[in-house]
């Protein structure tokens, strides 16, 4: 057998791909580069824009030029990058060997010791990551995050009136309304897209243990904090002011948390419309020349909320790990966070595989109107507890001396089935006044939805 050409191990790099390939713009190793580059780049430029050692402010052509070289970074600079890294086994002293390269080529010799001056690599590294995945989380999760929620929000409307029966521990309950469950997620997943939006995103730039101590004795009288919060919030970032040798990486797992948080809401929603499904609440609308079943013909399978339910397990297992691992290092440094943020891509991606999924199943399915009502007119039972709590308040009123009416509902309707006609000649029966007798008389499951669809109204 010969051997396959180099494949990738992840399915988000093979057949999810396209679902997911937006995030290597920001979660990828040249994207990870890309944003060093940026970084080592404004600091030069920072540097000589503050004067720093007799230097000047550079024209803005030659800041334009060293700007160019981040947004042109592609392929022949990943190359580049990785035959320098092979010879380093540093990744970021291959970076600055990198950028130092592009000062020769623009006749820029004279500050190549400002490349990466005073810096560890924690220094470009924290700051890239924020960048990084601030970038993946504004540009590409949260858009898509938000699709979804508009995508149910709209159902939710669109379903708003649509009686059903509810199910609590899986048995006949209370009916509601489809678009009121809805609704319920709906208001969950924004909240959480809310708190996703105020995520915070933390740099800091003070050196090998957070002291400035080689910026002190390089140039006593500058006012390092400063420069570095400056530098920091130029970067669109917060600054954080006292690390080891680096960030702390709280902020990464209060956000992997938040996203995670999200992931498992996504399941209980892609579970419950998997449920829908199989009761038939919700029927799938096949695609044409799509199989569902290799040996059964007829069946449509509901493989969106399956593959969603999956990924975000998946997901919530990397960013949960990485939230627990990020927020320990060892002393004033370990190197375990350097090798577990290199899967920050893979726990997104699972993410928003999974989104994907949940957007397109949202968009492939069709509300049974006829099953929700067959189902609500086989279990008149579920009006027990109208007519119970009705009683109930008959009886404070003064308009009926019925001796405990749960126990008389519970007697006429535990575990059994109870018809329409049946309800009606036990209604007629009881001593109650006679408005309370006609609003009990009127009543059916399909009716007895409180005020669910006017809660959908109340939706942000
Ligand atoms: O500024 C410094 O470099 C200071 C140095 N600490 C380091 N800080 C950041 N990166 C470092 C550090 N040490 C190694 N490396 C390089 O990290 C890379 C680790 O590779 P991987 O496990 O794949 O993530 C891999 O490229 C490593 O070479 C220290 O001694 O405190």
């Amino acid at each position: 057998m010969t051997s396959l050409p180099p494949q990738p191990l992840s399915p988000l790099d093979g057949r999810y791909r396209s679902a997911v390939g937006s995030l290597g713009e920001h979660l990828s190793e040249a994207g990870l580069n890309r944003a060093r580059v940026h970084v080592e780049i404004e600091w030069l430029i920072a540097q000589t824009d503050r004067g720093f050692f007799g230097t000047s402010p550079l024209p803005a052509n030659q800041k334009a030029a060293l700007r160019q070289v981040v947004t042109d970074f592609g392929q022949a600079d990943i190359d580049e990058l990785a035959a320098l890294e092979a010879t380093t086994r540093h990744d970021v002293k291959a970076v600055e060997y990198y950028v130092r390269r592009r000062l020769d080529d623009l006749g820029l010799e004279h500050i190549a010791e400002l490349t990466h001056f005073a810096a560890t690599s924690e220094d470009i590294n924290n700051l890239s990551y924020a960048i990084t995945v601030r970038d993946a989380v504004q540009q590409v999760w949260l858009p898509k995050f938000r699709a979804v929620i508009a995508a149910l929000h709209e159902l939710a409307v669109e379903h708003r009136d649509a009686a059903m029966l509810s199910r609590t521990h899986g048995q006949p309950a209370t009916p509601s309304t489809m678009g009121k469950e809805l609704a319920v997620f709906v208001y969950r997943l924004s909240r959480i897209a809310a708190q996703v939006e105020a995520s915070e995103y933390l740099g800091k730039f003070s050196g090998a243990t957070g002291t400035f101590s080689a910026h002190v004795v390089a140039a006593p009288d500058v006012s390092w904090p400063s420069v570095s919060q400056e530098f920091v919030e130029s970067l669109g970032l917060s600054w954080n002011p006292l690390t080891t040798q680096i960030e702390s990486h709280d902020w990464q797992a209060e956000l992997y948390s938040r996203i995670s948080h999200a992931n498992r809401v996504l399941h209980n929603l892609a579970t419950d419309i998997w449920t829908y499904i199989s009761l038939g609440a919700f029927r799938q609308i096949p695609a044409p020349g799509a199989t569902g079943s290799s040996t059964m013909p007829h069946k449509v399978n509901p493989i969106r909320f399956e593959n969603a339910e999956a990924n975000l397990e998946l997901s919530s297992a990397v960013l949960d790990s990485l939230a627990a691992t990020l927020v320990t290092s060892r002393l004033q440094r370990d190197l375990t966070d350097s090798s577990a943020q290199r899967n920050i891509g893979v726990g997104f991606g699972h993410s928003l595989l999974a989104l994907d999924n949940i957007q397109r199943g949202l968009g492939e399915i069709d509300l049974d109107l006829a099953v929700l009502a067959t189902d609500l007119d086989a279990n008149w039972e579920v009006l027990g507890e109208a007519i119970q709590t009705v009683i109930r308040a008959e009886v404070v009123a003064g308009r009926s001396t019925i001796a405990d009416p749960y126990a008389m509902l519970k007697e006429l309707t535990r575990g059994k089935r109870v018809g329409a006609t049946e309800l009606a000649e036990f209604v007629n029966g009881l001593e109650i006044g006679d408005d309370a007798k006609q609003r009990l008389l009127a009543l059916t499951p399909a009716t007895y939805t409180g005020i669910a669809s006017g809660l959908v109204d109340r939706l942000p």
